[in-house]
């Protein structure tokens, strides 16, 4: 009798597990920091566009003056939807989350592509720069209509976190708002393996293309476990209504086991690196607008986090104030986790690249635990 297997371990949600080597970020623990391709975010939050930071992820480098010229100019030039496009979104239920119309957008772009099944370098990179023009273009047009709302055209004159502005709202608010909203890409950009990226790689994995990798990464990111967990943070912070609620409520939250969103992280226990930058940032929108109803919930959100800290010792992760922040610059909450995509894009896509350039399919095991073996019954006749 061959002897048994043995039985494999199990590490459930993959925790702790390092499935493969990669060169795009890294989280330091022992100093809690972050960088892309060897660079402090906090520097790059510091001192970088959000379309540095992309071609950053992309190319492995910062770009000299004339690239960054010519990136800028080439996804500046890709950004209008083709009629068919805008059509296709039009006619999706008005009570689609935006997420899943992001999600239909991207087949949908794949399903147009005639170049789709290129799995080549060049194509990639043609590709992943589409998506991370177009996305924002349908992320706003998709805001507008929900307003009932005519969409707003893209404008090659404005560059990457002010022309959204101008496609949501007709107009660019002040270079502060901008900043800070391009810091928050910056942050959102890549995180390594996290659940949507790991995804991307699991269905790159497998020799699919592109578009079907992103389309499964937007629904992964969907869940408010992952980036779903900014839209998660506001409609808890309207829920508690009063900062002097805020600890009874996480009271009562706790004691019916529900998470607290906006708080936690698989790779960080002492509190992500990202947050003080992003804290900071919303600091100064609350300062600047001024307004009591803005200061009551910077001071409800701020009662929150001290609670949580102080009674569970959880600290915030990126998601908490950034979905402040979206709230206070005026977009409605369900465009939150999209906004997160159109950051995220520029990492997935460097990692399908990544994944493709010494692949190996991801397929882990399982241990069963259902019935024995057993003879399929006769029919029971009639
Ligand atoms: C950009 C991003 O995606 S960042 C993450 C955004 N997600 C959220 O903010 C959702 C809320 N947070 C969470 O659900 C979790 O902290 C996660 C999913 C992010 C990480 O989860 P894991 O690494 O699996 O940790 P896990 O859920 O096992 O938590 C460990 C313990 O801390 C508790 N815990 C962790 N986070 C929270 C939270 N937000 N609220 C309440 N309790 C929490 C768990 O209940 C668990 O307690 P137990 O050991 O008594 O059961
Ligand atoms: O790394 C993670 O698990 C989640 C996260 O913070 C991110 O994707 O930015």
């Amino acid at each position: 009798m061959p002897a048994p297997a043995a039985t494999p371990e199990i590490h459930r949600g993959l925790a702790g597990v390092a499935v493969d080597t990669t060169a795009i970020s890294t989280v330091i623990q022992e100093t809690n920091s972050l960088t892309y391709r060897g660079y402090p975010v906090q520097d790059l939050a510091a001192r970088c566009s959000f379309e540095e930071v992309a071609y950053l992820l992309r190319y492995g480098e910062l770009p000299d003056a004339a690239e960054l010229r010519s990136f800028e100019a080439r996804e500046r030039a890709l950004r209008p939807l083709d009629r068919t496009t805008a059509e296709l979104l039009a006619r999706l239920p008005e009570t689609c989350h935006p997420m899943d119309v992001l999600r239909t957008a991207v087949s949908f772009f794949g399903s147009e592509d005639p170049t789709e099944e290129d799995g080549s370098t060049a194509a990639h990179h043609a590709k992943s720069l589409a998506l991370l023009a177009r996305l924002p273009v349908v992320v706003a047009a998709d805001h507008r209509r929900r307003h009932g709302l005519a969409p707003v055209a893209p404008d090659p004159s404005l560059g990457y976190a002010e022309n959204f502005f101008h496609m949501c709202f007709g107009s660019v608010p002040d270079r502060e708002v901008v900043r800070c909203f391009e810091v928050s890409l910056i942050l959102y950009a890549e995180h390594s393996f996290n659940a949507s990226t790991f995804t991307a790689r699991v269905v790159t994995s497998t020799l699919s293309d592109l578009y079907s990798a992103v389309t499964a990464a937007i629904g992964a990111l969907k869940g408010p476990l992952h980036g779903g967990a900014n839209e998660a943070v506001m409609h808890m912070l309207h829920e508690i209504g009063d900062p002097d609620r805020a600890e009874e409520w996480l009271e009562e939250a706790l004691a019916a086991k529900r998470k607290i969103m906006g708080f936690g992280h698989r790779v960080y226990r002492h509190g992500d690196s990202r947050v003080p930058i992003m804290q900071e940032a919303t600091d100064r929108l609350v300062a600047r607008a001024g307004d009591p109803d803005v200061t009551r919930l910077a001071t409800l959100h701020a009662a929150l986090r001290h609670a949580m800290i102080g009674r569970k010792g959880i600290h915030p992760n990126l998601d908490y104030p950034a979905g402040l922040a979206y709230h206070l610059m005026g977009f409605d909450i369900a465009a939150f986790t999209p906004i997160f995509v159109m950051s995220r894009i520029t990492g997935w896509s460097a990692h399908i690249s990544e994944q493709l350039e010494h692949n190996a399919l991801i397929r882990p095991l399982g241990v069963y635990n259902g019935p024995e073996q057993r003879a399929v019954p006769p029919p029971s006749g009639g």
